[in-house]
């Protein structure tokens, strides 16, 4: 299902249809953790997938850079299919396409200096003499400010404060020059204090190279940030899509009205209600909305059918039998 019929297709840059990931797990069975999952992203658009712990977000982000392969579904990107390729093609296809981890720690080498996080993909990706390449480190080191550059490029990433190695892994991912970023959990390991600076810097990237980007996070205040767009997602099913602001100001699904509830400083800020707080189930076997064991307003219908996407609004799509309107009521008796 293409959720943005209207567009133009060339401004699209990658387009997931009806995504299915299964993982076996204990007893030779199988979990869905993502379950027909469409979406599509624009030349220099990030779109933020907003969801708690454990709904498929990461996995859909490794599914779109093919270090996953899907189960179902098709994932095109600048009017490729890149669902299934293998060998040389999926080596091209994972320099257009950079992942930026959560924990730079972890994906930055501790024997490697600055310098030689960067020279190599440079030299693979844009080849150069020397003193080419030595030109491209001071330029991206620079505009990712970690400066003054000849002190940063002999450091080991052990001599860089947390921020500063989330620049150098945000500096070696455009290093390849690509056009689509994954960022999973960006900022959420970093000082409050230093979290700002790392998101303005994305921002500034975005609009200077016209990147698009996945940005993956539970915290819909970053989201409504760095996002263009919100995709709410709730156990490997998407709940609501909209234009960032729109889906703030007007949350629809009572999913999505639960995280803003849940979101410190938002004009909804408070205790939402809810049935009951268990994990959602993910077994294959699954019927009907992922919430409905959680939400207020569950019918038989929503525990029997997956409701299907409805556009509320140009733009602003929510899969929701009941989808609310106006304030969130806070003060609701609890069931
Ligand atoms: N390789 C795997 N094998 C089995 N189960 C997996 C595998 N990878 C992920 N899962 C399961 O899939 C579900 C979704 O995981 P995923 O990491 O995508 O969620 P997430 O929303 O990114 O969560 P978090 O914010 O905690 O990273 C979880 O239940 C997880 O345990």
């Amino acid at each position: 299902m293409h959720l943005f019929m209207s567009l133009d297709k060339s401004d699209l840059l990658v387009e997931a249809e009806n995504l299915v990931m299964r993982f076996p797990v204990r007893g030779g069975q199988w979990i869905r953790p993502v379950d027909d999952v469409s979406f599509s992203i624009r030349r220099g658009e990030v779109l933020a997938l907003v969801g708690e712990s454990g709904s498929g977000k990461t996995t859909i982000g490794r599914s779109l850079l093919r270090i996953l392969e899907p189960a179902q579904g098709t994932i095109r990107v600048a009017g490729s299919d890149v669902t299934h390729i293998k060998g040389k093609a999926l080596v091209r296809y994972r320099r257009e396409a950079q992942m930026i981890f959560q924990d730079p720690f972890g994906s930055l080498n501790p024997i490697k200096t600055v310098e030689a996080h960067l020279t190599f993909p440079i030299k693979k990706h844009r080849g150069g003499n020397a003193d080419r390449v030595s030109a491209v480190v001071d330029e991206l080191l620079t505009r990712v400010g970690l400066t003054p550059v000849d002190e940063t490029r002999q450091k080991f990433p052990h001599e860089l404060s947390g921020g500063q190695r989330q620049r150098l892994a945000i500096a070696r991912a455009l290093a390849v020059q690509p056009t689509f970023l994954v960022a999973d959990e960006l900022i959420s390991m970093l000082d409050v204090s230093i979290r700002a600076g790392i998101l303005k810097l994305m921002n500034e990237l975005k609009a200077e190279f016209r990147l698009s980007f996945l940005y993956i996070t539970h915290d819909l205040a970053s989201a409504r940030y760095f996002g263009d767009r919100i995709m709410v997602l709730y156990a490997g099913r998407i709940m609501e899509t909209a234009a960032s602001r729109e889906l703030v100001r007007n949350p629809s699904h009572p999913y999505t009205r639960l995280l803003l509830a849940a979101t410190p400083g938002s004009q909804h800020h408070g205790k939402l209600p809810e049935r009951v707080n268990e994990p959602p189930d993910l077994s294959e076997a699954r019927r009907g909305c992922p919430f409905a064991t959680r939400c207020l307003y569950a019918t038989d219908e929503c525990r029997e059918t997956m409701p299907p996407m409805t556009e509320i609004e140009p733009g602003h799509q929510v899969a929701c039998y009941h989808p609310q309107t106006g304030a969130i009521a806070v003060e609701r008796a609890t069931i």
